[in-house]
C-alpha cells in the first residue's frame, strides 16, 4: 500500500472568524439562526442525516431542510424508507451541516418525532405536482426493476390523476428533529479551532462549553 506524498488540502488556511463560548447565544437555535442567517449553510440549505441501522453502522444521506423553528429541524421524507426505519425504531438521529465558505459546521444529535399530519398535508400540497406523483410510485429505497419501471409507473399516475388533486401517502411526512445536543464548529488558524458545545440538562437549560479542537 503506497500512501500519498502530497496529500489534499495541507495548506488550507482557517481564518475567516471566531466563535467564543462567552459570547455564543444562550439557545443553540438562535446561535444556528445567527449562522444561518449568515447565508451561508448552502444554495439547498440540505444537511446530513446519520441514523444507526439494526447491524450497529450508522447510515448518512442529505435531505432538504424544511424549516426549523425554536423547537428543531424539519425534515420531509418516506416514513418507511432505510432512514425512515431507523428513526422510527430508535428515535434519534444526527445532523451534520457543513459550511465551507465560512469554515464552520453543526452536528446536531437529536430526538425525532413525527410532525402533524395537517402540517404535512399542507406542505404535500405545496410541492410541485411531479414530487407528489412520485411518492406514490412505490415506497423510498425499495428495490426497482430498472428505471423504465419508475416512468412507466409515472405515466399511469399521471392519467390516473389528470385533473384531481392527489392525496398524500400516509407513509411521507415530516419529522421534527429536536436537539439534545449541538456542537459549533469554527474553523481557525493553526488547527486550534473553536468548538462550542451546547447540552440539554434534565432542568431542559442549556449548558454551553468548550472542546478541544
Ligand atoms: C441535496 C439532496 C437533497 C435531498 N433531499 C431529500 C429529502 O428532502 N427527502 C428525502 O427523503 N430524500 C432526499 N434526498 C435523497 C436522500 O439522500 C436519500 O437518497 C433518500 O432519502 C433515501 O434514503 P434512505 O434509503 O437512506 O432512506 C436528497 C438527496 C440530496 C443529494
Amino acid at each position: 500500500m503506497n500512501y500519498s506524498e502530497s496529500p489534499f488540502n495541507i495548506n488550507h488556511i482557517y481564518d475567516k472568524f471566531k466563535l467564543d463560548e462567552t459570547k455564543v447565544r444562550k439557545n443553540p437555535m438562535e446561535q444556528f439562526d445567527d449562522w444561518f442567517a449568515d447565508g451561508q449553510i448552502n444554495e439547498t440549505s440540505a444537511v446530513s442525516v446519520s441514523t444507526v441501522e439494526e447491524d450497529g453502522c450508522p447510515r448518512t444521506r442529505m435531505v432538504l431542510l424544511n424549516s426549523y423553528n425554536w423547537d428543531g429541524f424539519i425534515f420531509y421524507t418516506h416514513y418507511d424508507s432505510r432512514k425512515g426505519k431507523a428513526i422510527e425504531k430508535t428515535r434519534q438521529a444526527c445532523l451534520h451541516f457543513f459550511l465551507p465558505r465560512v469554515q464552520r459546521q453543526i452536528i446536531v444529535k437529536a430526538n425525532l418525532e413525527r410532525i402533524p399530519e395537517n402540517v404535512s398535508d399542507r406542505y404535500f400540497q405545496m410541492i410541485p405536482r411531479g414530487n407528489q406523483l412520485s411518492s406514490l410510485i412505490t415506497r423510498q429505497s425499495k428495490q426497482v426493476p430498472n428505471r423504465d419501471f419508475l416512468t412507466n409507473k409515472m405515466h399511469e399516475l399521471e392519467k390516473e390523476f389528470r385533473g384531481k388533486e392527489i392525496p398524500r401517502p400516509e407513509y411521507w411526512g415530516g419529522y421534527l428533529a429536536k436537539p439534545y445536543e449541538i456542537e459549533f464548529w469554527q474553523g481557525r488558524g493553526d488547527s486550534l479551532h473553536d468548538r462550542v458545545l451546547y447540552n440539554l440538562t434534565a432542568d431542559l437549560e442549556w449548558e454551553i462549553s468548550r472542546l478541544a479542537p
